[in-house]
């Protein structure tokens, strides 16, 4: 059995990267990110990424970067054009509160004062339109920035999914756990309180690895998922929560639904055996399952269906165990 390690959060990784970079003085190229990222990575959490994985997650955080630039040098034109505008505009009031003053104080013909008045009123239009034209063109530049922050957001969106997603057996990895569990726990506290952890793992594996080689342990993680998959509602979450261990968190299920659960998973698995070369390779798992107290934190529930694992696989495999 593995034992369980913290989860981590991609975007906390980033900024640690990007900033042993600066410390280093290295420059932020794709590699020197990728070289940090994964180094930081392997040392908080053993599910490491692909190159592919980073490289896109770079591009996504250089586009961020591009977009925030391009944001910045457009505010700061528009502040410079409304502060020209509106000096200009401010010295023209100005000189129109000149002329009342001297049309007051009787100091100006009638005619003189009506050519400083249209002069200064062509003054405030011809600054109006300036400003106009300024706040149209800015408007745009807005408009197109917003639109390639719309991207960047599905981009985000994207490779979130595949930071949170096991490559292997395509369920979701530990790195998006915590995030859940709080949302199903919150959920659970907020409604009729059920939530059920299901952890189980695979007996024996090391002998299925030593006797067919590794590559079929891996298709046999990849059955077991699927068999999962088949056997759990839409709204149920599979994780694979450590090398051949699996966390099911079951909304709205009291214990004896999961224990239902658990046996029909059996079921399916003896029924659908997985076949190597016309050979089958037996698959057994030991289960620990909680269901959630009142007042109790999602990492209280999963370390209560690890120690009933934990019980489970010592008092011989292929049971199930439900925690007090
Ligand atoms: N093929 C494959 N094997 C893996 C993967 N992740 C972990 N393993 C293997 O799973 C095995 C786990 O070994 P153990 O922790 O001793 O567990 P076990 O053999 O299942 O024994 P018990 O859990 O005590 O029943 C190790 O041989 C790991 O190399 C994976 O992604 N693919």
């Amino acid at each position: 059995m593995t034992s369980p390690t913290p989860s981590v959060n991609p975007v906390e990784i980033a900024r640690i990267a990007l900033k042993r970079l600066a410390e280093r003085g290295l420059p932020p190229t794709p590699e020197n990110y990728a070289q940090f990222y994964n180094a930081i990575v392997t040392v908080k959490s053993p599910g490491t990424k692909t190159n592919d994985e980073l490289q896109h997650a770079w591009q996504v955080l250089c586009k961020l970067d591009d977009a925030l630039a391009e944001v910045n040098d457009t505010t700061v034109q528009l502040l410079e054009s409304l502060h020209e505008s509106g000096e200009n505009m401010a010295a023209s009031l100005g000189q129109l509160q000149h002329v009342r003053h001297a049309r007051l104080t009787r100091l100006l013909n009638e005619e003189e004062m009506h050519k400083d008045v249209e002069a200064l009123l062509e003054d405030i239009i011809s600054s109006t339109h300036n400003l106009h034209a300024s706040v149209s063109s800015s408007h745009e530049d807005i408009s197109a920035i917003r639109e390639s922050v719309k991207h960047i957001e599905e981009d985000l969106a994207f490779n979130r999914k595949m930071m949170e997603q096991d490559p292997l057996t395509g369920t979701l990895n530990r790195q998006g756990l915590d995030h859940l569990l709080s949302r199903e726990v919150k959920r659970a506290h907020r409604s009729d309180g059920k939530l059920c952890a299901v952890l189980f793992d695979l007996d024996d594996f090391k002998q299925i690895n030593d006797r067919f080689g590794h590559l079929v342990g891996d298709q046999v993680l990849v059955h077991v998922a699927n068999l999962a998959r088949a056997v759990l509602r839409e709204t149920d979450l599979l994780i694979r929560y450590g090398g051949e261990e699996f966390l099911v968190l079951l909304p709205e299920t009291d214990l004896p639904g999961a224990s239902f659960m658990v046996d029909r998973m059996r079921l399916v698995a003896s029924k659908s055996a997985f076949m190597h070369h016309n050979q089958r390779v037996e698959i057994s798992f030991s289960t620990g399952i909680a269901k959630l107290n009142p007042d109790e934190n999602g990492r209280a529930l999963v370390l209560r269906a690890d120690e009933a694992l934990y019980r489970a696989k010592h008092t011989g495999r292929g049971r199930v165990e439900i925690a007090e």
